[in-house]
Protein backbone atom coordinates (compact mmCIF):
# COMPACT_ATOMS: atom_id res chain seq x y z
CA UNK A 1 0.00 0.00 0.00
CA UNK A 2 1.15 3.25 -0.97
CA UNK A 3 0.07 6.72 1.07
CA UNK A 4 1.70 8.77 -1.09
CA UNK A 5 -1.69 10.00 -2.88
CA UNK A 6 -0.46 12.96 -4.90
CA UNK A 7 -3.51 15.82 -5.16
CA UNK A 8 -5.85 13.68 -3.26
CA UNK A 9 -7.40 16.82 -1.75
CA UNK A 10 -8.02 17.73 -5.35
CA UNK A 11 -10.75 14.51 -5.74
CA UNK A 12 -14.31 14.67 -5.21
CA UNK A 13 -14.89 13.45 -1.57
CA UNK A 14 -16.96 10.13 -3.21
CA UNK A 15 -13.45 9.46 -5.24
CA UNK A 16 -11.50 10.04 -2.24
CA UNK A 17 -13.68 7.60 -0.21
CA UNK A 18 -13.67 4.93 -3.08
CA UNK A 19 -9.45 4.99 -3.22
CA UNK A 20 -9.35 4.74 0.46
CA UNK A 21 -11.49 2.00 0.60
CA UNK A 22 -9.31 -0.07 -2.16
CA UNK A 23 -6.14 1.08 -0.77
CA UNK A 24 -6.86 -0.04 2.80
CA UNK A 25 -8.89 -3.03 1.69
CA UNK A 26 -11.82 -2.15 3.76
CA UNK A 27 -14.37 -4.40 4.57
CA UNK A 28 -18.07 -3.59 3.06
CA UNK A 29 -19.52 -2.71 6.31
CA UNK A 30 -16.50 -0.25 6.80
CA UNK A 31 -16.96 1.46 3.87
CA UNK A 32 -20.60 1.82 4.06
CA UNK A 33 -20.07 3.38 7.46
CA UNK A 34 -18.36 5.80 6.20
CA UNK A 35 -20.62 6.85 3.66
CA UNK A 36 -23.81 6.23 6.32
CA UNK A 37 -24.97 8.34 9.22
CA UNK A 38 -22.74 6.49 12.31
CA UNK A 39 -24.24 5.90 15.65
CA UNK A 40 -28.34 5.44 15.57
CA UNK A 41 -29.97 6.68 18.61
CA UNK A 42 -30.27 3.47 20.45
CA UNK A 43 -26.62 2.70 20.33
CA UNK A 44 -25.87 6.60 21.01
CA UNK A 45 -27.94 6.30 23.80
CA UNK A 46 -25.85 3.52 25.30
CA UNK A 47 -22.62 5.41 24.49
CA UNK A 48 -23.36 8.54 27.13
CA UNK A 49 -26.40 9.61 29.16
CA UNK A 50 -29.46 11.86 28.41
CA UNK A 51 -28.60 11.49 24.40
CA UNK A 52 -31.00 13.57 22.33
CA UNK A 53 -29.09 12.47 19.25
CA UNK A 54 -25.54 12.59 17.93
CA UNK A 55 -22.75 15.36 16.52
CA UNK A 56 -21.08 14.31 13.18
CA UNK A 57 -17.85 15.45 12.57
CA UNK A 58 -16.01 15.45 9.30
CA UNK A 59 -13.97 12.04 8.94
CA UNK A 60 -10.57 13.34 6.79
CA UNK A 61 -7.46 10.68 6.06
CA UNK A 62 -3.93 12.30 6.32
CA UNK A 63 -1.86 11.24 3.28
CA UNK A 64 2.11 10.52 3.22
CA UNK A 65 2.86 9.13 5.92
CA UNK A 66 5.52 6.03 6.89
CA UNK A 67 5.93 4.94 9.70
CA UNK A 68 8.82 2.12 10.76
CA UNK A 69 9.18 1.58 6.70
CA UNK A 70 5.42 0.96 6.53
CA UNK A 71 3.13 3.04 4.69
CA UNK A 72 0.17 4.20 6.83
CA UNK A 73 -3.00 6.26 6.14
CA UNK A 74 -4.17 8.21 9.01
CA UNK A 75 -7.68 8.41 10.04
CA UNK A 76 -8.80 12.13 11.57
CA UNK A 77 -11.55 13.68 12.86
CA UNK A 78 -11.43 17.54 13.49
CA UNK A 79 -13.69 20.41 13.04
CA UNK A 80 -10.21 23.16 12.41
CA UNK A 81 -8.95 23.42 8.64
CA UNK A 82 -5.55 22.56 7.81
CA UNK A 83 -4.85 20.09 9.97
CA UNK A 84 -4.98 17.64 8.04
CA UNK A 85 -3.73 19.44 5.31
CA UNK A 86 -0.27 20.37 7.84
CA UNK A 87 0.13 16.57 8.75
CA UNK A 88 -0.47 15.53 5.09
CA UNK A 89 2.28 17.91 3.81
CA UNK A 90 4.97 17.24 7.18
CA UNK A 91 4.89 13.39 6.52
CA UNK A 92 5.59 14.36 2.89
CA UNK A 93 8.68 15.71 4.00
CA UNK A 94 9.37 13.02 6.58
CA UNK A 95 8.84 10.18 3.72
CA UNK A 96 11.77 11.89 1.49
CA UNK A 97 14.07 10.01 4.37
CA UNK A 98 12.45 7.19 5.21
CA UNK A 99 9.49 8.38 7.14
CA UNK A 100 9.10 7.91 11.38
CA UNK A 101 10.59 6.00 13.15
CA UNK A 102 9.09 4.90 16.61
CA UNK A 103 9.77 3.31 19.67
CA UNK A 104 7.04 2.52 22.39
CA UNK A 105 7.12 1.13 25.76
CA UNK A 106 5.35 -1.88 27.25
CA UNK A 107 1.21 -0.43 27.52
CA UNK A 108 1.81 -0.30 31.31
CA UNK A 109 -0.85 1.64 33.24
CA UNK A 110 -1.14 3.34 36.60
CA UNK A 111 -3.59 2.73 39.46
CA UNK A 112 -3.78 4.56 42.63
CA UNK A 113 -5.19 3.81 45.85
CA UNK A 114 -4.73 6.94 48.56
CA UNK A 115 -4.79 5.31 52.32
CA UNK A 116 -5.28 8.38 54.63
CA UNK A 117 -4.60 8.60 57.97
CA UNK A 118 -2.06 6.11 58.86
CA UNK A 119 -0.39 6.10 62.19
CA UNK A 120 3.28 5.17 60.52
CA UNK A 121 3.47 5.80 56.78
CA UNK A 122 6.76 4.68 56.48
CA UNK A 123 6.17 1.19 58.18
CA UNK A 124 2.88 0.87 56.35
CA UNK A 125 5.15 1.33 52.82
CA UNK A 126 7.14 -1.62 54.15
CA UNK A 127 4.53 -3.62 55.32
CA UNK A 128 2.33 -2.93 51.41
CA UNK A 129 5.59 -3.78 49.95
CA UNK A 130 6.53 -7.17 52.06
CA UNK A 131 2.70 -8.36 50.64
CA UNK A 132 3.78 -7.09 47.10
CA UNK A 133 3.26 -10.75 45.79
CA UNK A 134 0.15 -11.47 47.12
CA UNK A 135 -1.44 -8.68 46.12
CA UNK A 136 -0.37 -8.45 42.53
CA UNK A 137 -1.95 -12.58 42.28
CA UNK A 138 -4.97 -10.91 43.78
CA UNK A 139 -4.93 -8.09 41.15
CA UNK A 140 -4.42 -10.50 38.36
CA UNK A 141 -7.42 -12.44 39.64
CA UNK A 142 -9.54 -9.24 38.80
CA UNK A 143 -8.95 -9.58 34.63
CA UNK A 144 -8.24 -13.14 33.62
CA UNK A 145 -8.69 -12.01 29.54
CA UNK A 146 -5.85 -9.51 30.32
CA UNK A 147 -3.49 -11.89 31.84
CA UNK A 148 -4.23 -14.35 29.20
CA UNK A 149 -3.33 -11.94 26.55
CA UNK A 150 -0.10 -11.64 28.63
CA UNK A 151 -0.72 -8.49 30.50
CA UNK A 152 -1.48 -8.22 34.25
CA UNK A 153 -0.51 -6.29 37.52
CA UNK A 154 3.87 -6.04 37.20
CA UNK A 155 4.74 -4.51 39.97
CA UNK A 156 3.58 -2.46 42.99
CA UNK A 157 5.16 0.47 44.13
CA UNK A 158 4.39 2.87 47.44
CA UNK A 159 4.95 6.11 47.94
CA UNK A 160 4.18 8.34 51.35
CA UNK A 161 3.60 12.23 49.69
CA UNK A 162 3.18 14.98 51.93
CA UNK A 163 0.13 17.07 51.33
CA UNK A 164 -2.17 20.22 52.61
CA UNK A 165 -4.14 17.52 54.83
CA UNK A 166 -1.14 15.43 56.24
CA UNK A 167 0.81 12.73 54.72
CA UNK A 168 -0.72 9.60 52.95
CA UNK A 169 0.18 6.42 51.55
CA UNK A 170 -0.36 5.85 47.97
CA UNK A 171 -0.06 2.44 46.45
CA UNK A 172 0.87 2.38 42.39
CA UNK A 173 -0.28 -0.95 40.69
CA UNK A 174 1.54 -1.15 37.66
CA UNK A 175 -0.40 -2.80 34.96
CA UNK A 176 0.25 -4.46 31.65
CA UNK A 177 -2.75 -3.20 29.93
CA UNK A 178 -1.38 -5.41 26.60
CA UNK A 179 -4.54 -3.92 23.88
CA UNK A 180 -6.98 -1.66 26.21
CA UNK A 181 -6.59 1.74 26.82
CA UNK A 182 -6.59 -0.14 30.70
CA UNK A 183 -9.15 2.76 32.30
CA UNK A 184 -11.71 0.21 33.34
CA UNK A 185 -9.04 -2.97 33.86
CA UNK A 186 -7.11 -1.23 36.24
CA UNK A 187 -9.67 0.69 38.67
CA UNK A 188 -11.25 -2.83 39.04
CA UNK A 189 -8.11 -4.08 40.38
CA UNK A 190 -7.76 -0.87 42.48
CA UNK A 191 -10.91 -1.25 43.84
CA UNK A 192 -10.26 -4.96 44.70
CA UNK A 193 -7.18 -4.37 46.73
CA UNK A 194 -8.25 -1.37 48.73
CA UNK A 195 -9.26 -3.13 51.65
CA UNK A 196 -6.56 -5.66 51.79
CA UNK A 197 -4.43 -1.75 51.64
CA UNK A 198 -6.99 -0.32 54.35
CA UNK A 199 -5.96 -3.97 56.51
CA UNK A 200 -2.08 -3.07 55.82
CA UNK A 201 -1.92 0.43 56.59
CA UNK A 202 -4.21 0.79 59.42
CA UNK A 203 -5.85 4.03 57.99
CA UNK A 204 -8.72 4.82 55.51
CA UNK A 205 -8.72 3.98 52.01
CA UNK A 206 -10.31 6.72 49.99
CA UNK A 207 -9.48 6.70 46.17
CA UNK A 208 -9.15 3.83 43.92
CA UNK A 209 -8.44 5.27 39.98
CA UNK A 210 -5.84 5.52 37.20
CA UNK A 211 -3.55 8.20 36.43
CA UNK A 212 -3.56 9.49 33.47
CA UNK A 213 0.42 10.49 33.93
CA UNK A 214 0.83 7.06 32.09
CA UNK A 215 4.84 7.96 32.26
CA UNK A 216 5.41 4.18 32.07
CA UNK A 217 3.66 3.74 28.62
CA UNK A 218 5.63 6.40 26.44
CA UNK A 219 6.21 6.63 22.71
CA UNK A 220 8.99 8.19 20.88
CA UNK A 221 8.69 9.52 16.95
CA UNK A 222 11.72 10.75 14.92
CA UNK A 223 12.02 11.73 11.62
CA UNK A 224 15.04 13.73 9.53
CA UNK A 225 14.03 16.75 7.08
CA UNK A 226 16.51 17.90 4.89
CA UNK A 227 17.04 21.69 4.38
CA UNK A 228 15.55 21.64 0.87
CA UNK A 229 12.39 20.27 1.56
CA UNK A 230 11.62 23.24 4.46
CA UNK A 231 11.52 26.30 1.70
CA UNK A 232 10.12 26.07 -2.06
CA UNK A 233 11.34 28.55 -5.06
CA UNK A 234 8.70 31.12 -3.53
CA UNK A 235 9.51 30.81 -0.23
CA UNK A 236 11.49 34.47 1.31
CA UNK A 237 13.81 32.16 2.71
CA UNK A 238 16.63 29.42 2.19
CA UNK A 239 15.97 25.86 3.58
CA UNK A 240 18.88 26.12 5.85
CA UNK A 241 17.33 29.95 7.13
CA UNK A 242 13.41 27.82 7.78
CA UNK A 243 15.81 24.79 9.77
CA UNK A 244 17.44 27.14 11.71
CA UNK A 245 14.08 29.60 12.17
CA UNK A 246 12.55 26.08 13.37
CA UNK A 247 15.41 25.25 15.68
CA UNK A 248 14.86 28.65 17.37
CA UNK A 249 11.09 28.23 17.35
CA UNK A 250 11.28 25.04 19.71
CA UNK A 251 13.83 27.03 22.11
CA UNK A 252 11.26 29.87 22.08
CA UNK A 253 9.04 26.67 23.74
CA UNK A 254 11.35 25.21 25.67
CA UNK A 255 12.07 28.41 27.21
CA UNK A 256 8.44 29.92 27.66
CA UNK A 257 5.18 28.36 29.09
CA UNK A 258 3.14 30.91 27.21
CA UNK A 259 4.48 29.48 24.05
CA UNK A 260 5.18 26.26 24.85
CA UNK A 261 1.01 25.49 25.46
CA UNK A 262 0.43 26.53 21.82
CA UNK A 263 2.99 24.60 20.37
CA UNK A 264 1.52 20.98 22.37
CA UNK A 265 -1.85 22.42 21.12
CA UNK A 266 -0.41 22.32 17.63
CA UNK A 267 0.79 18.66 18.10
CA UNK A 268 -2.37 17.27 20.15
CA UNK A 269 -4.36 18.97 17.19
CA UNK A 270 -3.09 15.88 15.19
CA UNK A 271 -2.95 13.05 18.24
CA UNK A 272 -6.64 14.33 19.41
CA UNK A 273 -8.05 13.92 15.62
CA UNK A 274 -6.62 10.08 15.50
CA UNK A 275 -8.17 9.66 19.20
CA UNK A 276 -11.41 11.20 18.26
CA UNK A 277 -11.22 9.20 15.11
CA UNK A 278 -11.30 6.13 16.76
CA UNK A 279 -13.55 7.02 19.59
CA UNK A 280 -10.58 6.45 21.94
CA UNK A 281 -10.87 9.11 25.26
CA UNK A 282 -8.91 12.07 23.91
CA UNK A 283 -9.39 13.62 27.28
CA UNK A 284 -6.77 11.17 29.05
CA UNK A 285 -4.56 11.66 26.22
CA UNK A 286 -4.51 15.46 26.97
CA UNK A 287 -3.78 15.58 30.42
CA UNK A 288 -0.98 12.87 29.80
CA UNK A 289 0.32 14.76 27.34
CA UNK A 290 0.39 18.26 29.40
CA UNK A 291 1.34 16.74 33.04
CA UNK A 292 4.31 14.91 30.96
CA UNK A 293 5.45 18.30 29.41
CA UNK A 294 5.04 19.97 32.73
CA UNK A 295 7.61 17.42 34.56
CA UNK A 296 10.88 19.86 34.53
CA UNK A 297 8.77 23.00 34.15
CA UNK A 298 6.35 23.19 31.14
CA UNK A 299 7.68 23.17 28.10
CA UNK A 300 8.17 21.51 24.33
CA UNK A 301 7.02 17.86 24.11
CA UNK A 302 8.86 17.59 20.75
CA UNK A 303 12.84 18.67 19.86
CA UNK A 304 14.45 19.94 16.82
CA UNK A 305 18.48 19.93 16.12
CA UNK A 306 20.42 20.51 13.25
CA UNK A 307 22.51 16.69 12.30
CA UNK A 308 25.99 16.35 11.14
CA UNK A 309 25.01 16.41 7.57
CA UNK A 310 23.01 19.88 8.04
CA UNK A 311 19.27 18.53 8.34
CA UNK A 312 16.58 18.90 11.19
CA UNK A 313 16.80 16.47 13.09
CA UNK A 314 12.91 16.00 14.82
CA UNK A 315 11.80 13.90 17.71
CA UNK A 316 9.05 13.70 20.22
CA UNK A 317 8.32 11.73 23.53
CA UNK A 318 5.06 11.28 25.34
CA UNK A 319 2.38 9.39 26.98
CA UNK A 320 0.22 7.34 24.86
CA UNK A 321 -2.66 5.78 26.42
CA UNK A 322 -5.18 4.42 23.59
CA UNK A 323 -6.43 1.18 23.31
CA UNK A 324 -7.28 -1.14 20.17
CA UNK A 325 -10.00 -3.06 22.08
CA UNK A 326 -12.06 -2.12 24.98
CA UNK A 327 -13.81 1.42 26.16
CA UNK A 328 -16.03 3.15 23.45
CA UNK A 329 -13.91 2.03 20.59
CA UNK A 330 -16.22 -0.78 19.28
CA UNK A 331 -19.47 1.19 19.78
CA UNK A 332 -19.27 3.38 16.75
CA UNK A 333 -18.83 2.09 13.29
CA UNK A 334 -17.47 4.68 11.68
CA UNK A 335 -14.75 4.16 14.79
CA UNK A 336 -14.52 0.96 13.74
CA UNK A 337 -14.21 1.72 10.20
CA UNK A 338 -11.30 4.23 11.04
CA UNK A 339 -9.76 1.49 12.73
CA UNK A 340 -9.65 -0.20 9.61
CA UNK A 341 -7.96 2.30 7.50
CA UNK A 342 -5.41 2.56 10.44
CA UNK A 343 -4.89 -0.85 10.41
CA UNK A 344 -3.33 -1.53 13.52
CA UNK A 345 -2.04 -4.77 15.30
CA UNK A 346 -1.52 -3.46 18.62
CA UNK A 347 -2.03 -0.68 21.07
CA UNK A 348 2.07 -0.42 20.98
CA UNK A 349 1.93 0.02 17.39
CA UNK A 350 -0.91 2.60 17.38
CA UNK A 351 0.87 4.57 19.93
CA UNK A 352 3.78 4.43 17.65
CA UNK A 353 1.24 5.89 14.84
CA UNK A 354 0.05 8.33 16.78
CA UNK A 355 3.45 9.98 18.42
CA UNK A 356 4.52 10.28 14.51
CA UNK A 357 1.36 11.96 13.73
CA UNK A 358 1.54 14.53 16.36
CA UNK A 359 5.11 15.27 15.12
CA UNK A 360 4.01 15.67 12.46
CA UNK A 361 1.52 18.51 13.20
CA UNK A 362 4.32 20.22 14.97
CA UNK A 363 6.77 20.49 12.21
CA UNK A 364 4.19 20.92 9.89
CA UNK A 365 2.95 24.37 11.83
CA UNK A 366 6.23 25.27 12.85
CA UNK A 367 7.60 25.08 9.03
CA UNK A 368 4.10 27.61 8.50
CA UNK A 369 5.07 30.24 11.68
CA UNK A 370 8.83 30.67 10.87
CA UNK A 371 7.80 31.26 7.06
CA UNK A 372 5.09 32.98 5.45
CA UNK A 373 2.90 32.53 8.73
CA UNK A 374 0.18 30.43 9.30
CA UNK A 375 -2.85 32.40 8.29
CA UNK A 376 -1.85 31.85 5.11
CA UNK A 377 -2.40 28.47 4.72
CA UNK A 378 -4.64 27.74 7.66
CA UNK A 379 -7.40 30.99 6.86
CA UNK A 380 -7.41 29.93 2.98
CA UNK A 381 -8.48 26.42 3.86
CA UNK A 382 -11.15 28.55 6.58
CA UNK A 383 -12.20 31.12 3.84
CA UNK A 384 -15.02 28.86 2.81
CA UNK A 385 -16.46 28.54 5.99
CA UNK A 386 -16.43 31.94 6.44
CA UNK A 387 -18.38 32.28 3.29
CA UNK A 388 -20.98 29.80 4.71
CA UNK A 389 -21.31 31.62 7.62
CA UNK A 390 -21.48 34.54 5.87
CA UNK A 391 -24.69 32.84 4.00
CA UNK A 392 -23.13 31.95 1.11
CA UNK A 393 -24.85 29.15 -0.97
CA UNK A 394 -24.35 27.29 -4.01
CA UNK A 395 -21.64 29.22 -6.17
CA UNK A 396 -21.27 31.89 -3.98
CA UNK A 397 -19.11 29.81 -1.25
CA UNK A 398 -16.52 29.72 -4.18
CA UNK A 399 -16.69 33.17 -4.99
CA UNK A 400 -16.70 34.63 -2.16
CA UNK A 401 -13.63 32.47 -0.55
CA UNK A 402 -11.62 32.63 -3.69
CA UNK A 403 -12.33 37.01 -3.52
CA UNK A 404 -10.92 36.72 -0.10
CA UNK A 405 -8.15 34.87 -0.67
CA UNK A 406 -7.01 37.16 -3.50
CA UNK A 407 -7.46 40.16 -1.53
CA UNK A 408 -5.19 38.80 1.22
CA UNK A 409 -8.43 40.18 3.46
CA UNK A 410 -10.36 36.83 4.86
CA UNK A 411 -12.34 37.41 7.50
CA UNK A 412 -16.19 37.59 8.75
CA UNK A 413 -16.68 40.84 8.53
CA UNK A 414 -14.75 40.39 4.27
CA UNK A 415 -17.44 37.70 3.72
CA UNK A 416 -20.28 39.58 4.27
CA UNK A 417 -19.38 42.63 2.42
CA UNK A 418 -18.22 40.50 -0.45
CA UNK A 419 -21.37 38.49 -0.10
CA UNK A 420 -23.64 41.63 -0.37
CA UNK A 421 -21.42 42.89 -3.45
CA UNK A 422 -22.14 39.43 -5.05
CA UNK A 423 -26.36 40.11 -4.53
CA UNK A 424 -26.50 43.87 -5.21
C1 LIG B 1 -1.94 24.18 4.78
C2 LIG B 1 -0.58 23.90 4.15
C3 LIG B 1 -0.30 22.40 4.17
C4 LIG B 1 -0.61 24.38 2.70
O1 LIG B 1 0.70 24.40 2.23
P1 LIG B 1 1.03 24.58 0.68
O2 LIG B 1 2.41 25.15 0.57
O3 LIG B 1 -0.08 25.29 0.00
O4 LIG B 1 1.03 23.07 0.24
P2 LIG B 1 1.48 22.48 -1.17
O5 LIG B 1 0.52 22.92 -2.21
O6 LIG B 1 2.94 22.68 -1.39
O7 LIG B 1 1.23 20.91 -0.89
C5 LIG B 1 2.12 20.14 -0.08
C6 LIG B 1 1.35 18.96 0.48
O8 LIG B 1 0.49 19.44 1.54
C7 LIG B 1 -0.74 18.72 1.49
N1 LIG B 1 -1.82 19.69 1.20
C8 LIG B 1 -1.71 20.94 0.74
N2 LIG B 1 -2.93 21.53 0.64
C9 LIG B 1 -3.82 20.61 1.04
C10 LIG B 1 -5.23 20.60 1.18
N3 LIG B 1 -5.98 21.66 0.86
N4 LIG B 1 -5.82 19.49 1.64
C11 LIG B 1 -5.10 18.40 1.97
N5 LIG B 1 -3.75 18.34 1.85
C12 LIG B 1 -3.12 19.44 1.40
C13 LIG B 1 -0.63 17.68 0.40
O9 LIG B 1 -0.16 16.48 0.95
C14 LIG B 1 0.41 18.31 -0.50
O10 LIG B 1 1.10 17.34 -1.25
P3 LIG B 1 0.51 16.91 -2.70
O11 LIG B 1 -0.75 16.16 -2.45
O12 LIG B 1 0.27 18.18 -3.45
O13 LIG B 1 1.58 16.07 -3.26
C15 LIG B 1 0.57 24.64 4.91
O14 LIG B 1 0.32 26.03 4.83
C16 LIG B 1 0.71 24.25 6.35
O15 LIG B 1 1.25 23.22 6.69
N6 LIG B 1 0.27 25.13 7.27
C17 LIG B 1 0.24 24.83 8.68
C18 LIG B 1 -1.20 24.67 9.08
C19 LIG B 1 -1.36 24.24 10.52
O16 LIG B 1 -0.44 23.90 11.22
N7 LIG B 1 -2.60 24.25 10.97
C20 LIG B 1 -2.95 23.88 12.28
C21 LIG B 1 -4.00 24.80 12.77
S1 LIG B 1 -3.30 26.24 13.53
C22 LIG B 1 -3.13 25.71 15.17
O17 LIG B 1 -4.10 25.36 15.79
C23 LIG B 1 -1.84 25.35 15.80
C24 LIG B 1 -0.71 26.34 15.94
C25 LIG B 1 -0.24 26.74 14.60
O18 LIG B 1 -1.09 27.49 16.65
C26 LIG B 1 0.34 25.57 16.68
C27 LIG B 1 1.58 26.35 16.97
O19 LIG B 1 1.50 27.58 17.18
O20 LIG B 1 2.64 25.70 17.06
N1 LIG C 1 -9.12 8.79 34.04
C1 LIG C 1 -9.43 8.08 32.95
O1 LIG C 1 -8.80 8.23 31.91
C2 LIG C 1 -10.55 7.09 33.00
C3 LIG C 1 -10.93 6.48 31.85
N2 LIG C 1 -11.93 5.54 31.84
C4 LIG C 1 -12.41 4.92 30.63
O2 LIG C 1 -11.87 3.62 30.56
C5 LIG C 1 -12.16 3.10 29.27
C6 LIG C 1 -11.05 2.18 28.85
O3 LIG C 1 -10.91 1.16 29.80
P1 LIG C 1 -10.39 -0.29 29.37
O4 LIG C 1 -9.96 -0.98 30.60
O5 LIG C 1 -9.42 -0.12 28.28
O6 LIG C 1 -11.72 -0.88 28.74
P2 LIG C 1 -12.45 -2.26 28.85
O7 LIG C 1 -12.63 -2.72 30.23
O8 LIG C 1 -13.66 -2.06 28.01
O9 LIG C 1 -11.45 -3.19 28.06
C7 LIG C 1 -10.39 -3.81 28.64
C8 LIG C 1 -10.71 -5.30 28.76
O10 LIG C 1 -10.78 -5.89 27.48
C9 LIG C 1 -10.46 -7.27 27.59
N3 LIG C 1 -9.50 -7.61 26.50
C10 LIG C 1 -9.78 -8.43 25.45
N4 LIG C 1 -8.71 -8.52 24.63
C11 LIG C 1 -7.74 -7.75 25.15
C12 LIG C 1 -6.40 -7.43 24.76
N5 LIG C 1 -5.83 -7.94 23.64
N6 LIG C 1 -5.69 -6.57 25.50
C13 LIG C 1 -6.23 -6.03 26.62
N7 LIG C 1 -7.48 -6.30 27.06
C14 LIG C 1 -8.23 -7.16 26.33
C15 LIG C 1 -9.85 -7.46 28.97
O11 LIG C 1 -10.65 -8.22 29.84
P3 LIG C 1 -12.23 -8.54 29.90
O12 LIG C 1 -12.59 -9.19 28.60
O13 LIG C 1 -12.36 -9.46 31.06
O14 LIG C 1 -12.96 -7.26 30.13
C16 LIG C 1 -9.66 -6.04 29.50
O15 LIG C 1 -9.83 -5.89 30.85
C17 LIG C 1 -12.31 4.29 28.37
O16 LIG C 1 -13.65 4.32 27.91
C18 LIG C 1 -12.04 5.47 29.29
O17 LIG C 1 -12.79 6.59 28.89
C19 LIG C 1 -12.56 5.16 32.99
C20 LIG C 1 -12.23 5.75 34.17
C21 LIG C 1 -11.22 6.80 34.27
Amino acid sequence: MDSRISGFYKLPVEERRETIADLADLSAEATEAIGGTGLDDDRADTVSENVIGTLEYPLSVATNFRVDGEDRLIPMAIEETSVVAAASYAARMARTQGGFETEVDAPRMIAQIQAVDVADPQAARMRILKEKERLQELADEQDPTLVKFGGGCEDIEVRVIDTPTGQMVVTHLIVNVQDAMGGNAVNTMAEALAPEIEALTGGDVEMRILSNLADRRLARATCTIPPEELADEDSEFTGEEVRDRIVDAWAFAMGDPYRAATHNKGIMNGIDAVTTATFNDWRAMEAGAHVYAARDGYDSLTSYEVDADGNLACSIELPIQVGTVGGATGLQPVAQAAMEILDVDSAEEMAGVLASVGLAQNLAALRALVSEGIQQGHMSLHAQNLAIQAGAEGDQIDAVASRMIEEGDIGQAQAEAILEELEE
